[in-house]
């Protein structure tokens, strides 16, 4: 096959902020936050065919409906972040139209930075097929004007992320430990949720260089929290249902929402521990999205 009109792919896994504190706030009113962020097996994925036609956008999978009538216009991550990328393309770089599909499997608005790792699989999907050669600074410098959660989604690893999400640095070795996300349904919108936070600024966490085991690493963040928790819980009270039903399964270690939610996580010993207690919670609460597996 001519490689100029192969289709390449790329994941973009869901973001969860195993802890996530609110550690103060910039005059322009963002957030600055202290966070753990790891990423799960779920994801969405986008593909892209290089062709002649101006670079069009469509959506698929079980949340493709979701994002509403205009969802694969301009305004959707995946574009914003394509014309981004080509405004720093350099003349060196191979530029081309043609189409991306996007298979949105993650919930919408949830919490889980689906439309950061989106736009961040777009980068990364587009950086590499139309050969942009440019700094690593300039691609984080675009991704951090997409969103605050878009810089810590294109690299898609394991990171401590701070300021209003563009620090990124090293986290601590995690041991193998399962996960189970769980979404009510309901879309929580983050401007809403931080606006209802009245509680005081947290401290930046101490963490150290590694966990042995995941019961140690939930020991630990059993003592750290999300600043945003108790206000997505005014905003949306099934969160709370949500935490109870995993807090009950059993071998759970840990059970907190992510993001500014609604959905939630638990980490458990393994990913087959994590599969049994999702495909538990799927038969109690049949309209739940949930998934269980193991870290990307
Ligand atoms: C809460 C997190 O999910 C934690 O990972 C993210 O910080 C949210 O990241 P995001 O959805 O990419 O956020 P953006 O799209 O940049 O911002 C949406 C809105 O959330 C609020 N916001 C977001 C990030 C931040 N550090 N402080 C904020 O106050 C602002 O009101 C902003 O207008
Ligand atoms: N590709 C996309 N996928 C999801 N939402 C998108 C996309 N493009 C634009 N959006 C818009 O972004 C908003 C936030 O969606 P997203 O799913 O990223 O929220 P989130 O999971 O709460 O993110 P975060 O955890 O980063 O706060 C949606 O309400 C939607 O209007």
């Amino acid at each position: 096959m001519d490689p100029s009109t192969q289709i390449l792919t790329e994941q973009a896994h869901a973001k969860i902020n195993l802890y996530l504190h609110v550690t103060g706030k910039r005059p322009d009113g963002y957030h600055l936050l202290d966070s753990l962020v790891v990423f799960a097996g779920a994801g969405d994925s986008l593909q892209y065919q290089p062709g002649a036609e101006p670079l069009h956008l469509e959506l698929t999978g079980r949340f493709g409906q979701t994002l509403g009538a205009d969802a694969a216009g301009p305004d959707n991550l995946v574009m914003k972040a394509a014309a981004a990328l080509r405004s720093v393309s350099g003349s060196s770089a191979h530029v081309q139209g043609g189409r991306l599909v996007l298979t949105k499997e993650l919930p919408v608005a949830s919490g889980i930075g689906g439309g950061s790792a989106d736009a961040a699989a777009a980068i990364r999907l587009l950086a590499r097929a139309w050969q942009v050669d440019v700094p690593v600074g300039t691609l984080m410098h675009l991704a951090e004007k997409l969103g605050a959660d878009v810089p810590v989604c294109v690299a898609s690893q394991t990171a401590r992320m701070e300021g209003i999400g563009e620090h990124l640095s090293a986290a601590p070795h995690l041991p193998t430990c399962g996960m189970v996300l769980v979404n009510c349904g309901q879309a929580v919108s983050t401007p809403d949720v931080f606006r209802k936070r009245d509680s005081a600024f947290r401290e930046r966490a101490i963490l150290p260089a590694e966990w042995k085991s995941a019961q140690d690493m939930a020991n630990d963040l059993a003592r750290l929290g999300n600043c945003l928790e108790a206000p997505a819980c005014e905003v949306c009270p099934p969160v709370r249902t949500v935490l109870s039903a995993l807090a009950e399964q059993a071998d759970c270690l840990l059970a907190r929402m992510s993001g500014s939610g609604a959905t939630c996580f638990a980490l458990f010993p393994s990913a087959e521990d994590a599969r049994k207690a999702a495909h538990a919670l799927g038969a109690e609460h049949p309209s739940w999205w949930l998934w269980g597996g193991a870290l990307a």
